[in-house]
C-alpha cells in the first residue's frame, strides 16, 4: 500500500519487548514515512536491534500496538514479508555458493517470476559492481563487496521497507560512504529506509533520527533540528589532561554534558553568566591549565546530552 504524510510506513504505539525482568524496549511511539532515511543511533544494548526486529515481525513485543506498510503485527507479518528487506551486521548468505547462485536461491525464496528474476539479478550486480564477481565464492568476497552483495540480496524483491541493522560495522570509510550512496539512490526511488548505526557522520546524514537510550526514546526529530534545539552552549575544553579536567568538571553546576571525544573534551554548558570563569577556575585549583571555548554544535553533543555518555565507537571523516 501506498503511505501519505498522515499515513506512515510504520507506526507504533506504546511498543515494548520485555526479557524476563529486563525492560529491552519502554513505551516506544515511532512515526516513519515514505522515503524516509530514518535513523536509530544509541549506546550498545539501548534497545535498537529488538525495535528493528520487532517492526519487521521476527520478534512477538511484549505491549503496545504496531502497523507496518498497512500491516498489524506480529498478526499479519507473514504478508508483510513480500514488502520488506532486512539486512542484519552478520553476514547471512550462503558462503559456499557463488555470488550469483546466492541471487538466484533468494529469487526463488521470493518466488520471483522466472523471466524477469535473471534480469532483476544482472541489474543488482551492475548497480552494486559485482558483475565481475558473480561467479566467485560469497564467502571469498572483502568485507565492502560482502557488505554489497547482502543489499543486493535485501533489495532484490524491491521492497517497499528497508530494515538495516549496523550494516557498516565491519567496512571500510571508503565502502561505508559508497553504501549510503546507495542507500539515498533507494530512498529516492521511494523504498523508505530504517538503519541502526554507530556512526555520527552517518547519523547526520539521515532525513531523521531517533536516539534511544536504555530502551527509551529520549530524542526523536531532523538532525538539524536536534541540533538547533540542543540545551545548552557547546564548550571545548583545551587541556593535555582531558581526563582529569573530565573528572574535575562533571559535577560542577552549570555543566549540562561532558564527554572525552578523541583527544578532545566537549562539555555542553548552561547559559549562567561567568560559567567559563568559574569552570577554568576549579581546572586551575585541580591543577590543570585549560582553557574553555565556544565550540560548533554537533550531533555528539545532542547523543552525549540525550544519553548522558559518549557513543562507542570512534568518529570517522565522512
Ligand atoms: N533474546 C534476548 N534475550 C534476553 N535479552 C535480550 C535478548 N535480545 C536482546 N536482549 C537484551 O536487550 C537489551 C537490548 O538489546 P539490543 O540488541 O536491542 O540493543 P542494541 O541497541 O541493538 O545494542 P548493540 O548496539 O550492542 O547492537 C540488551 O540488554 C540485550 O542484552
Amino acid at each position: 500500500m501506498t503511505a501519505s504524510p498522515d499515513h506512515p510506513v510504520i507506526r507504533a504505539r506504546g511498543l515494548g519487548k520485555r526479557f524476563g525482568k529486563l525492560a529491552a524496549v519502554e513505551a516506544l511511539d515511532l512515526s516513519v514515512y515514505r522515503g524516509e532515511v530514518y535513523g536509530f543511533l544509541g549506546p550498545n544494548g539501548s534497545g535498537k536491534s529488538t525495535t528493528l526486529r520487532m517492526l519487521c515481525g521476527l520478534l512477538r513485543p511484549s505491549d503496545g500496538e504496531v502497523e507496518v506498510l498497512g500491516h498489524r503485527l506480529p498478526r499479519e507479518a507473514e504478508r508483510l514479508k513480500r514488502q520488506l528487506g532486512y539486512m542484519t551486521q552478520s553476514f547471512s548468505l550462503y558462503e559456499d555458493l557463488t555470488v550469483g547462485e546466492n541471487l538466484a536461491f533468494l529469487a526463488a525464496v521470493h518466488e520471483l517470476p522466472r523471466e524477469p528474476a535473471p534480469r532483476r539479478i544482472g541489474e543488482l550486480l551492475d548497480r552494486y559492481w559485482l558483475a565481475d564477481r558473480r561467479h566467485q565464492l560469497a564467502g571469498t568476497l572483502s568485507g565492502g563487496q560482502r557488505q554489497r552483495l547482502a543489499l543486493a540480496a535485501a533489495v532484490l524483491h524491491a521492497p517497499d521497507l528497508l530494515l538495516l541493522d549496523e550494516p557498516t560495522s565491519a567496512v571500510d570509510p571508503q565502502s561505508r560512504r559508497e553504501f549510503w550512496e546507495s542507500l539515498f539512490e533507494l530512498a529516492d526511488g521511494g523504498t523508505t529506509i530504517l538503519v541502526s548505526t554507530h556512526y555520527m557522520d552517518e547519523a547526520e546524514r539521515c532525513t531523521r533520527l531517533a536516539i534511544l537510550d536504555e530502551g527509551r526514546l529520549v530524542a526523536d526529530d531532523s538532525p538539524r533540528e536536534l541540533m538547533a534545539s540542543l540545551p545548552g552552549r557547546p564548550l571545548l575544553v583545551e587541556s593535555d589532561r582531558p581526563r582529569l579536567a573530565q573528572r574535575l568538571l562533571e559535577d560542577q553546576p552549570g555543566v549540562i554534558a561532558l564527554a572525552q571525544i578523541g583527544a578532545s573534551l566537549r562539555l555542553l554548558a548552561s547559559d549562567e553568566a561567568g560559567l567559563e570563569q568559574r569552570l577554568t577556575e576549579r581546572l586551575r585549583q585541580g591543577g590543570i591549565d585549560a582553557r574553555l571555548v565556544p565550540g560548533t554544535a554537533n550531533l555528539e553533543d545532542v547523543f552525549v546530552a540525550a544519553t548522558r555518555q559518549p557513543r562507542q565507537a570512534t568518529r570517522e571523516a565522512p
